[in-house]
């Protein structure tokens, strides 16, 4: 897919968000909005236009599964319904290699605002690094918007269409096992960050679209971690 006319943007964007998922959020007035066990989630407020585009990033740990498996679910489009309880349809409207996705998604409508829809690729790579002597330990999900000519023109279409980047950052600890046994589950565990900016693409009272952050984001990032758990428990290990 390195000739596909959308590689430079999505090399770029990919590289940018494993970037920036890396930086702390002790810096850059990040507000901690959730807690629960091992997962935090931050945001700033942030309003472009009069509109809530709050950014995001949540941090969490999962042990027992790696990260190819958490990305590997994330990017795989048919299982995305069993997780994913805000989506009323889904389509891939472009399968641009293995590893990248053109997609269509159309959100519940989130009251009062409008219904949506998002328009993005989605790329799965690892991150190669000199230290992972046994494999790559990190993996990244990028989901960031886009058009397509197969997409309807969210003018005459019923929805608005929100602008989306989204990361989802996996790293693998394994803790070896004592005097060389074999690797098992109970020696993984999983360093997730979650990032996303979400501009809604059109008004949507600030308020209530805070509210819906609040209740959303947690339930999501709660929801997809435990499916993955739960699908990877019985089976060999993807590292
Ligand atoms: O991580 S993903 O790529 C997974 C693939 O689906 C992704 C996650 C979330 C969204 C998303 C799209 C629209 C909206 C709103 C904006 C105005 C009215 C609808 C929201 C609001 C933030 C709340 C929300 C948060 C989490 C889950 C669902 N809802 C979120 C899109 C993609």
């Amino acid at each position: 897919s390195e000739n596909h006319p959308l590689w430079t943007e999505i090399d770029r964007v990919t590289l940018e968000q494993l970037h920036y998922a890396k930086l702390g959020v002790g810096e850059g007035g990040w507000d901690i909005f959730a807690e629960e066990g091992e997962m935090r989630m931050y945001k700033r407020e942030q309003e472009i236009d009069g509109r809530v585009v709050d950014p995001l990033k949540a941090v969490h740990t999962v042990k027992g599964v790696t990260g190819h498996e958490m990305c590997h679910y994330f990017f795989n489009p048919d299982v995305r319904m069993e997780w994913e309880t805000t989506l009323e349809q889904m389509t891939i409207l472009e399968s641009v290699s293995e590893d990248t996705l053109v997609f269509l998604q159309i959100h519940k409508r989130v009251w009062p605002a409008a219904q949506r829809d998002a328009l993005f690729w989605s790329h799965i790579r690892s991150v190669p690094d000199a230290r992972d002597s046994d494999g790559p330990r990190t993996w990244i999900v990028c989901n960031h918007s886009t058009d397509h000519d197969k997409a309807p023109e969210c003018k005459n279409g019923k929805y608005i269409r929100v602008d989306l980047t989204v990361c989802m950052v996996c790293q693998t600890i394994v803790e070896p096992p004592k005097n060389g046994a074999e690797v098992t589950r109970d020696n993984l565990t999983c360093k997730v960050t979650y990032c996303s900016e979400i501009n809604p693409g059109g008004w949507a009272p600030a308020a209530a679209l805070r509210a819906v952050y609040k209740r959303e984001y947690p339930k999501f990032l709660k929801k997809f971690t435990h499916y993955v758990y739960e699908q990877c428990k019985n089976k060999p290990i993807l590292f």
